[in-house]
C-alpha cells in the first residue's frame, strides 16, 4: 500500500511538471560546461596579467561547483543554477572577479542581465545563460593552482581563506555534506522535491518573506531520511508533517554526522526555528522568520500532518495536501496590507523591486513591533495605474486582529530603510490598507531580490591593473557627477 502511495505521488508530480525534461537539463549542462571554459580562460589570462612565470601562467587553472538545487538534484525549471567560482590566491574578489571577468562574461552573447552584487550576505554575480538565471558567487583559496574537483570539506584547501571566500564556499560545503549524510539519495531527492513544491503551494517558501529557503527545507528532508532510513517516499512525507509538526522548537535541528556538535552557540542570533547547516562550525541557517511567520508555518506542518495521517484511506487525494493557499487567504481576512511598487523607466532589470524584497525582513518586523498581526504572503501580483499608470508590482499582506495600523507612519519608516544605501536609480513605493474586495489577481513572474552595481545615469571608468599599469583590466560604472 506504501509503495502505492509513494508511487501515486511521484506520478501527481511529474504530472505537476516538477521534474526537469531531459533536454533541459542537457541544456544547463551546457550552460555549465560553457562558463567551466570561461572560467578557465579567465583565470589564465589573470595569470598573465599579473606577470607570473610562464609556468605558473601554464598551469594557472579556477574551477566552477555546482551547489543550491541544481547540485542536490532537485531543480526544476524555475530554478536558477548556483555555481561557485573557485579561484587561486592571486585572482582577487574586487578587481579580478569583479571587473575581469564580469567584462568577459558580459561580451558573451548568451550572457545577458548582468549585474554584480557586492553588498549581499554572500557577494556574487547574477545572470541570464541562455535565459537561465545563475548565481555565481566567488572564493579565493591560498593556493596558486585549483583542482578542477577541489575537495572543500578537506581542511588543507581552507587554511587562511577570508571571511567572504568562508562564506560563499558554505553552500556548496553544506550541500556536499547532505549528499553525503542522507541515506538514500533518491528518496532523499523526492521528498525534498515533495516539500519544496508544498511550501511554495502553501506560501510558506520565501526567506525574504519570512519563511522557508530552499536550504532550510533540505536539512528539514535529510533529517527526516535519516531518521527514517528504510522508509519509501510516502512514508517519509507522512514522517516529515509528523516530525515537525510536534517539533519543540526552538530546539535546533542538526543532522547526525558522528561529531558531536555544541548545541547551544550563546553568541548566536536567537532564530524561531534554527536548522543547523550540516558543516563546521556548525552554525544556523541564516532565516527571517518571526513570530507571525513561525505561527503560519506552524499551522501549515499541522494542516499536512493531519492531512497525511489519512494517506492509506481508499479515497485519499494528493491535490488537497498541494491545494494552493491562494484560494483560501484572499477570503480569510477583511483587510489587506497593500504594498504598491513602481520602478522607473530605465530600470529595466527590476533592481528596485528587487532591492525593495530583499528589506522585506525589516518591514515584517516593524509590523510587529506596532504589534500588527500580518500574515505575509510571498505571491507577487500586478496591477495598472495605482501609483501611476504604468504597470505597478503589487504585495498583499492579511491583516488580522488589529486595530488601527498607522500606515503614514509605517511607509515612512519604511521608506527610510529602502532609501538608505541603495545606488540605482529608485522608484516609486506606496502602502496602503484596502479591503478585501481589492485583492489584486493577475500574478507576476517573480523577479529575484538582488542589488547591483548601480549603471544607469553613470560612467564607464577603466581600471588598471595594479601589476601592469598599463594594462586596461575593464571599466567599471561610477556615479555620473552631472
Ligand atoms: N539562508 C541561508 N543560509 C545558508 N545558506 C544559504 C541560505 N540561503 C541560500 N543559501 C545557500 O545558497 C544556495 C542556493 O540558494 P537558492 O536561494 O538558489 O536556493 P535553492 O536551494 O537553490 O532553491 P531554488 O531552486 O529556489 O533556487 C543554498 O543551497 C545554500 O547553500
Ligand atoms: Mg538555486
Ligand atoms: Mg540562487
Amino acid at each position: 500500500m506504501d509503495d502505492h502511495r509513494s508511487l501515486s505521488l511521484l506520478q501527481f508530480m511529474a504530472g505537476k511538471g516538477l521534474v526537469l525534461s531531459h533536454e533541459e537539463t542537457l541544456k544547463r549542462e551546457s550552460i555549465i560546461h560553457k562558463l567551466k571554459k570561461i572560467v578557465q580562460h579567465w583565470i589564465t589570462k589573470v595569470a598573465w596579467q599579473r606577470k607570473l612565470p610562464e609556468n605558473v601562467i601554464r598551469d594557472a587553472s579556477a574551477t566552477i561547483l555546482i551547489y543550491g538545487s541544481f547540485g542536490l538534484g532537485v531543480h526544476n525549471s524555475e530554478s536558477d543554477i548556483d555555481i561557485l567560482c573557485v579561484g587561486p590566491k592571486f585572482a582577487t574578489m574586487a578587481e579580478d572577479f569583479c571587473i575581469v571577468l564580469y567584462n568577459i562574461l558580459k561580451c558573451k552573447p548568451e550572457v545577458s542581465e548582468i549585474r554584480c552584487v557586492q553588498d549581499a550576505k554572500v557577494p556574487l554575480m547574477r545572470f541570464k545563460c541562455e535565459g537561465v538565471t545563475v548565481d555565481m558567487p566567488y572564493a579565493q583559496l591560498q593556493v596558486m593552482s585549483v583542482p578542477e574537483n577541489v575537495d572543500l570539506l578537506n581542511p588543507m584547501f581552507l587554511t587562511s581563506i577570508d571571511e567572504t571566500s568562508w562564506k560563499s564556499l558554505s553552500g556548496v560545503r553544506v550541500n556536499q555534506r547532505i549528499l553525503q549524510l542522507v541515506p538514500n539519495l533518491e528518496n532523499f531527492q523526492s521528498l525534498l522535491r515533495c516539500i519544496k513544491f508544498w511550501a511554495k503551494q502553501r506560501g510558506v517558501y520565501g526567506n525574504l518573506f519570512g519563511f522557508f529557503g530552499g536550504i532550510h527545507l533540505a536539512i528539514l528532508s535529510a533529517f527526516v531520511c535519516q531518521t527514517s532510513p528504510d522508509a519509501c517516499l510516502s512514508a517519509l512525507l507522512m514522517n516529515f508533517f509528523h516530525t515537525f509538526a510536534s517539533w519543540p522548537w526552538p530546539t535546533p535541528v542538526f543532522l547526525q554526522d558522528g561529531i558531536m556538535q555544541v548545541l547551544q552557540d550563546m553568541t548566536e542570533k536567537k532564530t524561531w526555528i534554527p536548522i543547523k547547516l550540516p558543516c563546521s562550525p556548525y552554525r544556523c541557517c541564516q532565516s527571517n522568520i518571526t513570530r507571525s511567520t513561525f505561527n503560519r508555518i506552524r499551522a501549515e506542518f499541522l494542516r499536512g500532518h493531519k492531512i497525511t495521517q489519512e494517506i492509506l484511506q481508499a479515497d485519499f487525494d494528493w491535490e488537497n495536501l498541494f491545494e494552493p493557499y491562494g484560494n483560501v487567504y484572499k477570503k480569510l481576512y477583511s483587510r489587506y496590507l497593500k504594498i504598491y511598487l513602481l520602478a522607473c523607466a530605465k530600470d529595466d532589470m527590476g533592481d528596485w523591486v528587487g532591492w525593495v524584497k530583499s528589506r522585506f525582513p525589516s518591514l515584517i518586523l516593524k509590523l510587529e513591533e506596532m504589534r500588527v498581526c500580518c500574515d505575509p504572503n510571498p505571491t507577487e501580483y500586478v496591477e495598472i495605474g495605482n501609483v501611476d499608470s504604468e504597470q505597478t508590482v503589487v504585495f498583499c499582506w492579511g491583516l488580522s486582529r488589529c486595530m488601527d495600523v498607522n500606515v503614514t507612519s509605517l511607509e515612512k519608516e519604511f521608506r527610510n530603510v529602502i532609501s538608505n544605501s541603495y545606488q540605482g536609480m529608485a522608484g516609486k513605493m506606496e502602502l496602503r490598507i484596502v479591503p478585501a474586495s481589492e485583492f489584486p489577481t493577475r500574478i507576476t513572474k517573480e523577479m529575484k531580490a538582488c542589488w547591483k552595481i548601480p549603471e544607469h545615469n553613470q560612467q564607464r571608468t577603466p581600471v588598471y591593473s595594479r601589476h601592469l599599469p598599463n594594462y586596461l583590466i575593464g571599466y567599471v560604472a561610477t556615479e555620473d557627477k552631472i
